[in-house]
């Protein structure tokens, strides 16, 4: 399996993240990336490729003019008035208020973000440029005819909303590559989203849609992040009623109780009869990841790249989220070499 990997992620090195009250290392790190490309290295998963350039314009099939333009000069904008710190959202339209958009950057980091933990800052635009360009050249190997490929991208994206950032992502990588099937003439693009958070942004982006199946499973938002989206009542809306699955654990959820939700997305995804799917691939299932709460055991990585196998689909992966970092390159790679051992 290919994997496309662009060295610009390391421009997305935040010195801060607002956790329990004061700013700490972001969890979303470099080393991340640069773990889980040296085990794909290591394991000799397969050709590792840097992007190809697409522009702004399959972005903007996604995202709304007003969001990318916001990001691009945020962080200019922030050091034009004098801030000290890096770029973070501090203020947001609360209930009653009037959701129009700011002059003030202040007012437009809250009218374009969702959550505070997200600093923004020098690099952090061209990392997430470089990372949408990542999933769509993973898009474009898969739709040339690999069966599959991996888009190591850094910063993640299924957070992300047409107009929101927030969860350590900025553009939705797996987002993009969805629409950039859809406008090759895929007629349906199915995406599994198996990172531990709920893929909210995902969900928004396609939620009246009935082109684009979207599903995830993920930790209850009652108890984790994103908190506010990701019930089992979210199935879509209008034509997109009944192309939305939310599947959601407790605390301490293993691999043998995690997987039957993943059997219902399996056999949604089969009804659906897609042509393409993409898996939003986070591994903070893991047992020790430090911000999430299941269970999963390096070992049940392989199980999972499996059965994402034997649905026989022209398959591209986009690294989400997964924090562990001694464990993430196993984890990770576990996936692919499940997925390819099954023929
Ligand atoms: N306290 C902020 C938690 C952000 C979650 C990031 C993530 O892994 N999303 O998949
Ligand atoms: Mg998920
Ligand atoms: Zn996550």
């Amino acid at each position: 399996m290919k994997t496309v990997f662009s060295p610009l992620h390391s421009l997305r090195s935040a010195k801060t993240e607002l956790d329990g009250g004061i700013l700490i290392e972001p969890h979303e790190k470099p080393s991340r990336a640069e773990t889980i490309l040296a085990r794909v290295r290591s394991q000799t998963l397969g050709e590792v490729i840097e992007p190809d350039e697409f522009g702004l314009e399959p972005v903007k099939r996604v995202h709304t003019a007003d969001y990318v333009e916001f990001l691009e000069h945020c962080w200019a904008d922030w050091v034009a008035e004098g801030k000290p710190g890096e770029a973070i959202p501090a203020v947001w339209c609360g209930r009653g208020m009037r959701p129009r958009m700011p002059k003030d950057i202040d007012g437009r980091l809250g009218y374009f973000s969702f959550a505070a933990e997200t600093s923004i800052s020098n690099g952090t635009w061209e990392a997430a440029c470089a990372s949408a360009n990542v999933a769509l050249t993973a898009q474009k190997l898969v739709a040339n005819g690999e069966r599959a490929a991996f888009a190591l991208c850094r910063p993640p994206g299924h957070h992300a909303h047409a107009d929101l950032f927030g969860g350590y992502c900025f553009f939705n990588n797996a987002a993009i590559a969805a629409q950039a099937f859809r406008d090759q003439g895929y007629e349906r693009v199915a995406i599994l989203d198996v990172d531990f958070h709920h893929g909210n942004g995902t969900q928004a982006i396609f939620y009246d849609r009935s082109d684009v199946l979207t599903i995830s499973l993920h930790g209850d938002p009652d108890l984790v992040f994103p908190h506010f989206l990701g019930f089992e009542d979210e199935t879509g809306e209008g034509d997109g009623k009944g192309y939305n699955l939310n599947v959601i654990y407790p605390p301490g959820t293993p691999y043998s109780e995690w997987s039957r939700g993943l059997e219902t997305a399996c056999k949604r995804i089969a009804d659906f009869q897609p042509s393409a799917l993409i898996i939003a691939l986070g591994v903070d299932t893991f047992e020790e990841d430090p911000i999430s709460f299941f269970k999963l055991k390096s070992t049940d990585y392989v199980s999972l790249g499996e059965r994402i196998a034997q649905l026989g689909l022209p398959t591209v992966f986009t690294m989400e989220g997964g924090y562990d970092v001694d464990a993430i390159g196993v984890n990770v790679v576990n996936v692919m070499q499940g997925f390819e051992s099954e023929k």
